[in-house]
């Protein structure tokens, strides 16, 4: 059975699951974590931003959006005319990089020094450069450093994370592992559905790049060992996130 497969069928048990809510975990099922951490993967438009954001706000978890620095350091770079293609330079953006996202669900603004960049991270130009930052080792280490001790920090008694390579960098033994995912055609009708100001040509040739350029860099189309699959293209956003909430409860309980 691949792991395709194998998920939705635990995705549809643990959807037909009508167990009490608890959000708590025993110590052995969180490893080293402090608390549950759930890791989130997938491409560009599959849902992972407002499902997990949703699905932390229904357990009373917080939420980390790794995106969102990955897109201010690209914020900071063109703010500064850096030359985004040059990876010394990219390295060099690292330095004093002041950055700050909140991880409520209910606020989750974004700070580059004295900026509130929330807004400017999502404009068309920045997810243009995103990728060429995202490919630079350096910039990875760093970001996955201050990612994992966000993760392990005192607050809420989970947190949901989403991203490229939660599943399998930042956090490959957190106790809950999803990939999720959505066939191109759904995904390109989400993110343009969205972005206004933009041709629906034009976001479906920027969202493809974008993912074809990252996925030379990390695998977050085919679901690593132990990461469920999560297929959302027949699924309405609330069933999406039912769907997620129950494969967390059915991971913890
Ligand atoms: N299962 C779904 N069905 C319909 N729309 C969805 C679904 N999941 C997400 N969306 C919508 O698709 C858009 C893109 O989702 P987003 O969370 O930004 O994706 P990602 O973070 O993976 O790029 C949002 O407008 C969101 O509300
Ligand atoms: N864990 C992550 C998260 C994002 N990224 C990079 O950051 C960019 C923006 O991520 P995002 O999550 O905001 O992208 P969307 O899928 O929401 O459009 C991606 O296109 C990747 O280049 C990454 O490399 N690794």
């Amino acid at each position: 059975m691949s792991a395709h497969e194998s998920t939705q069928e635990s995705t549809r048990e643990a959807t037909q699951e009508s167990a009490p809510v608890s959000t708590g975990a025993s110590r052995a099922s969180l490893g080293h974590w402090t608390r549950v951490v759930v890791a989130i993967d997938g491409p560009a438009g599959s849902g992972k931003s407002s499902v997990s954001r949703a699905a932390a706000r229904a357990l009373g978890y917080e939420f980390l959006d790794t995106g969102a620095g990955y897109r201010s350091l690209a914020w900071l770079g063109l703010e500064r005319g850096t030359d985004l293609e040059d990876p010394e330079a990219v390295v060099g953006l690292l330095d004093g990089f002041d950055y700050a996202i909140g991880t409520d669900p209910d606020d989750v603004r974004v700070r580059v020094g004295d900026v509130d960049v929330t807004a400017a991270i999502r404009e068309p130009r920045v997810s243009g450069a995103v990728s060429s930052i995202a490919r630079v080792p350096q910039v990875r280490v760093h970001l996955n450093d201050l990612f994992r001790s966000l993760l392990d920090a005192p607050g809420r008694p989970g947190i949901v994370a989403e991203g490229r390579d939660i599943t399998t960098v930042v956090a490959p033994d957190a106790p809950v592992r999803i990939l999720l995912t959505a066939d191109e055609m759904a995904r390109l009708a989400r993110r343009a559905g969205e972005l206004d100001g933009q041709s629906d040509a034009d976001v479906a040739r920027q969202v493809l790049e974008r993912d074809r350029r990252d996925s030379q860099v990390v695998d977050f189309m085919t679901a690593a060992d132990g990461v469920l699959t999560l297929d959302s293209t027949q699924l309405t956003f609330d069933e999406t996130i039912d769907a997620v909430v129950s494969l967390i409860r059915a991971a913890i309980d």
